[in-house]
């Protein structure tokens, strides 16, 4: 198991690029509504206008018939709500003709069934509406964490947890606040507004033409929104990102900050985040504060142009068309103000929340993650890449990636060919390193720090593809590898561990869900967890908080013994033991040994005790592989090893 929570923690301590004085101040890049800036914002994909359209469409396709049925019964209430100004019009045109007060009594409570057929269609409507979104959001929800879950650790690291924590909270929020409210509000009134219009048309043509020129204010007002808003809304989204980004590095480094003394740099950076999320809001408070009031204004044009037009020839020919018929027509334009306004008003949310999707679905396009995944045909919970192996590995950001997408190895071994890497575009911090790692072969990093042992760990593990040369286990690229596939053959193990929120069992199935009690039983023996014994519930001992919550060296013995369920085919450890006392950390090492038989066991070392009982040593300096060969014949050659081992073995050094 590639146990994401073990890989990064670490790595955002030690490395410079975690340290929050070197992240940039904003990843968020682009110009509002610039085509480069619908791609590729705040580190992570953003998806592009069609692509989102064709994820809604997916989404609506997935519940079609709840769908339809609410547009349907919208439809049917939008009928009976066309009934009451038509009646009134008729009361009208019946008391001009004298009628009796007993028809007019008959009209007025034929308007209230209409009031009450549309009450409770529209009720019906909205239940079922809502429906629909629940159950949408919750795929949203799940495509998303499976797509996070499935995205290689590197691309998390670039991209900042900041970009990915705003996605899954701000913006699944957005998308599921407008499935559940403004999207069925939408559909009902754009449904309503349709059936007033054709009403007034039914009713005399004219004045329906009248109608329609003059709302083409409002046309005009929400064209010139729409264009500006998505750019708008997707600029804020970033800026937020950004912002979250700079907060959670300035906290979580709060330490280093004031260590070094750097408060200052970071409250600058911060008031530039700050200042940039609030130019972003002004923008899109701008669009809003032109298109409302241009709306308010359009509205009661088409009503007074009807009342006008329709005044003056009734009176110059009351048999061309009757009183009933423009007050009726009145009252529908009059009337066609509130669905028009519930429109309008949600436009605003569905532009923002239409920018939040993009942002979701994006994730979609990510690197190394499969552009659909099966959330999208129903609740599940199976790793999408590993159920479309024509896609594995497509999109990685590392070199050469796009090859070997479908290869499986042809067997266990490991070979580093020339193989030189930096990071982000700086200097090479691993030179040309050559090294072949047979299966079942322990093998010892050694050096001093800095000298890239890290680095090539995770190069060997796939979390990173070599700028130059190749890294391959039997002779497929390891970066290369989709997840799932990766997973079965390499695992690193770091020295933070994640206990995640449950019991022992809990913890331990993550990595192996068929596992029987036996079984994890035997993993823990095998890491030498003696503490296990202890526990008053066995497996079943709840390790959220209290007295059995697990402290570092247990947490890192829970997380080898998922390695040992997980049971990989080459396990590469970095500083995996440095959390136990070294009596633990020796007994661990060789119990984990006795379990990984067979397997290729690739240790990054400090203490030299491990190189000593390892196959053979490589020695790294300053990004190169200076010495590899067995402890024996490392100490005989006389060199950076064998003094190494003397200093640490003192006199007894052999
Ligand atoms: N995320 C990163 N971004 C930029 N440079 C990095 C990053 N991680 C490591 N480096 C640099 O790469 C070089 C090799 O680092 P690496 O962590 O691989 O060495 P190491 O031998 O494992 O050191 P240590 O024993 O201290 O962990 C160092 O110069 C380090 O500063």
């Amino acid at each position: 198991m590639n146990d994401a929570g073990d890989q990064s923690g670490r790595d955002a301590e030690d490395h410079p690029a975690s340290n929050p004085e070197d992240r940039p101040a904003s990843r968020a890049g682009g110009r509002p509504g610039s085509r480069a800036s619908l791609g590729v914002r705040g580190g992570l994909p953003v998806a592009g206008p069609a692509q989102t359209r064709k994820a809604a469409v997916r989404l609506v396709r997935l519940d079609g018939r709840a769908f339809g049925a609410m547009l349907v019964l919208n439809g049917l209430a939008a009928v009976a709500g066309l009934g009451a100004p038509w009646l009134l019009g008729r009361i009208v045109d019946e008391v001009k003709a004298g009628a009796s007060a007993g028809t007019v009594d008959r009209l007025a409570l034929a308007i209230l069934g209409c009031a009450v057929v549309q009450l409770l269609l529209a009720r019906y409507a909205s239940y079922v509406g809502h429906r629909f979104g629940e159950r949408t959001l919750a795929r949203i929800r799940e495509q998303f964490t499976e797509r996070a879950l499935a995205m290689p650790a590197s691309v998390v690291e670039r991209a900042g947890t900041g970009d990915l924590t705003t996605r899954g909270t701000t913006d699944v929020a957005a998308v599921g606040t407008t499935l559940r409210d403004a999207g069925p509000d939408v559909a009902i009134a754009s449904v309503q507004a349709l059936f007033i219009l054709a009403a007034v048309f039914v009713l005399d043509p004219l004045l329906g033409a009248c109608g329609v020129i003059g709302l083409s204010g409002i046309w005009f007002a929400s064209r010139w929104y729409l264009r500006r808003a998505l750019g708008a809304y997707l600029e804020e989204g970033a800026a937020s990102s950004a912002l979250a980004e700079e907060l959670a590095a300035t906290t979580t480094g709060a330490r280093t900050v004031q260590a070094l003394r750097l408060e200052h740099r970071r409250l600058m950076a911060c008031r530039r985040t700050v200042e940039e999320s609030r130019r972003a809001r002004t923008r899109t408070l701008f669009l809003r504060s032109v298109l409302f009031p241009v709306v308010d204004v359009s509205y009661a044009i088409p009503v007074a142009a009807v009342l006008l037009v329709g005044g003056a020839l009734t009176m110059r020919d009351p048999s061309a068309m009757t009183l009933g018929t423009v007050v009726a027509s009145a009252l529908y334009l009059r009337q066609l103000s509130e669905p028009l306004n519930i429109v309008l008003q949600r436009l605003e949310e569905l532009q923002s929340s239409g920018a939040a999707f993009a942002r979701v679905e994006g994730l979609g396009a990510a690197p190394g993650t499969t552009p659909a995944g099966p959330a999208s045909k129903g609740p599940t919970s199976e790793d999408p890449v590993s159920k479309d192996p024509a896609s594995e590995g497509q999109g990685r950001i590392s070199g050469g990636a796009a090859a070997g997408g479908s290869s499986v190895p042809v067997d266990d071994r490991l070979e580093v060919s020339r193989a030189s890497y930096a990071y982000d575009g700086g200097p090479d911090v691993l030179h040309e390193v050559e090294l072949s790692v047979r299966p079942g072969e322990r093998l010892a990093i050694v050096g001093p720090s800095g000298a890239g042992k890290t680095t090539l760990g995770r190069l060997l593990a796939g979390m990173d593809a070599p700028r130059t040369g190749s890294v391959a286990v039997g002779g497929v690229p390891v970066a290369d590898l989709a997840p799932g596939l990766l997973r079965e053959r390499v695992v690193l193990v770091t020295q933070e561990h994640h206990v995640f929120l449950g019991t022992v069992r809990d913890n331990l199935q993550i990595a192996a869900p068929e596992a029987t009690d036996a079984d994890l039983r035997a993993a823990l023996a095998a890491v030498g967890a003696d503490w296990f014994d202890e526990l008053p519930d066995g497996l079943d001992t709840d390790l959220r908080h209290g007295p059995h919550h697990p402290d570092g060296a247990r947490a890192q013995q829970l997380a080898l013994a998922r390695v040992v369920l997980a049971d990989p085919h080459t396990l590469i450890l970095d500083e995996a033991t440095a959390l136990l006392d070294p009596r633990t950390a020796r007994h661990t090492e060789r119990a984990l040994a006795a379990v990984l038989e067979g397997r290729t066991v690739i240790a990054i070392a400090h203490r030299l005790q491990t190189a000593h009982d390892a196959d053979r040593v490589a020695v790294m300096r300053d990004g190169r592989l200076t010495e590899l060969g067995t402890h024996e014949e490392l100490v005989a050659a006389g060199g950076a090893y064998a003094s190494l081992w003397r200093s640490w073995h003192g006199d007894h050094a052999n």
